[in-house]
């Protein structure tokens, strides 16, 4: 599988001298803050990541932590001070303009987060802009718009007007028009980030269930890390313009690589996110599950793990695809990640019976 996207050292600084601000940050002889002080913006730092076919790859950070500017790097809108940005192998960095607008009508589409529909268009038309662009004729380009309206859930709308529909159902209009043009990568700036809490969540649901299908190359770009974890395949942390962590959620959750990216996870329902794979001990005889009793695969999430747990007399067995234990998870394992500890459990001073202590009692 060759790699879709790729990043590699990516710079981009604003003001005065790029170049020159850009060997100074790569000699580390300047940081963000004095380049700053000195009228310049370092939006991008050294910024290397890889997209893989059918990935959606999302880029979490506060505001100003130059997620935008990366998007813009990646589809040509923005060149980069330093650094090159590989699309299916092709120095995005190295073409013409008209090569690039090419590229760019193509194989890449946007959806924003305000996505400005033609209100005088109707739905159909609104879907099928992207090949009116590319100068598809009619006849094909609707069939292609009124696909890509049905596998968002808007099939009967086509000839509405954006007026009559609701925000979620506008913002879906805007996810049928990228997906209706058949470009291999969609970029996706804060989509979802203008809806309603249950709206917004419905379509992140809809995103990774039309993923399945569609195995499009996605860059989707939020400042929510829930966001971020429920749609990632992986996300790359993003902090004053640098990556400072890439990883799946469960890396993120349980392997912060900072801090920082410590202080965002606190408030992240671990047990949402977590899965077998992540929490089991990978210490095994090979023989634990012997019995009759139920089993997991890696991707079981954690409360089922919980109830499965709840049920058996012994430790949780985690098999493979081919039937192979590779991994256990005993009760008190799930208690510790829950609790955010994953060491081993201590010892009482203080058996029961023995020194009279007093256990409480529900
Ligand atoms: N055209 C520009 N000229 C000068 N500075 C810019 C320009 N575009 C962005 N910046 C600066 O670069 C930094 C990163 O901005 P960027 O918009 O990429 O961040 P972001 O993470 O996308 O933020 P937000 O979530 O608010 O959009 C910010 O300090 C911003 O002010």
């Amino acid at each position: 599988m060759s790699t879709r996207l790729e990043a590699e050292h990516l710079y981009k600084v604003f003001g005065r001298r790029p170049g020159q601000a850009v060997e100074r940050l790569r000699q580390n002889k300047a940081d963000r803050e004095e380049l700053r002080a000195q009228g310049t913006t370092a939006a991008v730092i050294d910024a290397s990541f890889t997209v893989e076919p059918g990935e959606i790859f999302v880029v979490m950070g506060l505001s100003g932590s130059g997620k935008s500017t990366l998007l813009r790097m990646l589809n040509g809108l923005s060149e980069p001070s330093a650094g090159q940005v590989r699309f299916d192998g092709q120095d995005l960095t190295a073409l013409s303009d008209r090569e690039l607008r090419e590229v760019r009508s193509r194989k890449i589409s946007m959806v924003f987060q305000h996505f400005a529909l033609f209100p005088h268009r109707s739905v159909r038309e609104n879907a099928a802009y992207g090949l009116e662009v590319q100068g598809v004729p009619r006849a094909e380009r609707e069939r292609r718009a009124d696909e890509a309206l049905a596998l968002c859930g808007l099939a009967g709308w086509e000839k509405s007007w954006p007026d009559e529909l609701s925000g979620g159902m506008q913002q879906r209009v805007g996810l049928a028009r990228a997906l209706a043009t058949d470009a291999d990568l969609l970029l996706m700036d804060e989509s979802f980030s203008a809806l309603d809490p249950l709206i917004r969540r419905d379509m992140q649901d809809q995103l990774v269930e039309l993923q399945k299908k569609l195995k499009k190359t996605i860059v989707f770009i939020t400042h929510d890390l829930n966001e971020a974890m429920r749609l990632g395949d992986r996300i790359a942390m993003m902090r004053d313009g640098r990556i400072v962590q890439i990883g799946t959620a469960q890396d993120i959750l349980i392997r912060p690589a900072n801090d920082y990216v410590a202080s965002f996870t606190q408030d992240v329902d671990r047990s949402r996110v977590l899965t077998a794979g992540a929490v089991m001990e990978q210490e095994v005889r090979g023989d634990e599950a012997d019995c009759a009793c139920e089993t997991a695969t890696a991707q079981t999430p954690f409360t089922d793990l919980c109830a499965m747990s709840a049920r058996a007399a012994h430790p949780v067995a985690v098999l493979d695809g081919e039937g192979t234990v590779i991994g256990v998870v005993p009760r008190q394992r799930l208690v510790g990640f829950l609790g955010d500890e994953d060491g081993a459990p201590g010892t009482c001073d203080s058996p029961r019976g023995k020194g009279g202590k007093v256990l409480a009692r529900a």
